[in-house]
């Protein structure tokens, strides 16, 4: 029986989590958020713009009737990135925040450092923090000192499409943080990306690139919400165990079935 995901006491269905930017048309946005099958769907403050087109905006999101997981993207330093949560707060009315602190502007890495000082700040204040973090283990177990249930590592630079540039250091995460929910949050660019961190162990993975600047957005949706289930019932499943040397699948001898010892 598969665990369901549960993010702060929410339990979900799907564990495909999709962004709202960058998309060619409103429309296409929403029928890309539908056919992924996400239920839930982050938003960033700061991209609405004026108050007119943020209006529309928000309509839109609301129109999809998920659950709105709000992100301080483009903050870069702790101040602005409590402000913004906060702000994300009283806007959304939900104490959730994709907590987004930027320490690189080149690669848009997450500061470690203040990523640490915001999520105290928050949680402090009375947030749930889905913190968008590096594959550093150390980080990532300070993190949940703090009180994090949820962790956010990156499989790559935002907006990239590289995938999972680390696989060693999300696995390392996965087995040493076994009851933290965890997504892979960024980088993704195919949905085989999607399904090699859902075949991990990884509880659900977060995108926004892949599908708003693919070709055909819509069916590149659907693409990720399959890879994310297939990816999901191959870890349930459990692999085979991976060998260094040849067996033959077909015996010569004997009986055809494979008895477990
Ligand atoms: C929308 C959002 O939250 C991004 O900052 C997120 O990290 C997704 O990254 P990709 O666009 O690379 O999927």
């Amino acid at each position: 029986m598969d665990k369901p995901l549960t993010i702060y006491g929410q339990t979900l269905s799907s564990r495909l989590f999709i962004g709202s930017a960058l998309y060619p048309s409103p429309a296409v946005m929403q029928q890309s958020i539908e056919a992924s099958g996400a239920e839930v769907v982050t938003v960033s403050l700061r991209r609405q713009g004026t108050l007119e087109a943020g209006n529309d905006f928000w309509q839109l999101i609301k129109d999809t009737g998920l659950k709105v997981l709000p992100n301080t993207a483009g903050c870069h330093s702790v101040q602005e990135a409590v402000t913004l949560a906060k702000m994300c707060r009283e806007v959304f009315q939900t104490n959730w925040v994709k907590l987004e602190l930027i320490g690189d502007e080149y690669n848009l890495q997450p500061d470690p450092i203040g990523l640490l000082e915001a999520t105290k700040q928050l949680i402090d204040d009375g947030f749930e923090v889905l913190p968008y973090c590096t594959d550093d283990l150390v980080i990532c177990q300070k993190l949940v000192d703090l009180g994090c249930e949820v962790l956010m590592p990156w499989g790559a630079p935002i907006g990239t499409g590289k995938g999972l540039l680390n696989p060693y250091a999300l696995k390392t995460i996965r087995e040493r943080l076994p009851n933290t929910t965890l997504l892979v949050d960024a980088g993704l660019g195919l949905p085989s990306h999607a399904a090699t961190a859902m075949e991990m162990g990884y509880d659900a993975v977060l995108l926004n690139s892949a599908v708003a600047q693919a070709g055909d957005p819509i069916a590149m949706a659907k693409a990720f919400s399959l890879a994310v289930d297939a990816g999901r019932i191959a870890y349930e499943a459990k692999a085979m165990p991976e060998k260094e040397v040849a067996k033959p699948s077909t015996p010569t001898m004997g009986m055809p079935f494979w008895h477990q010892q």
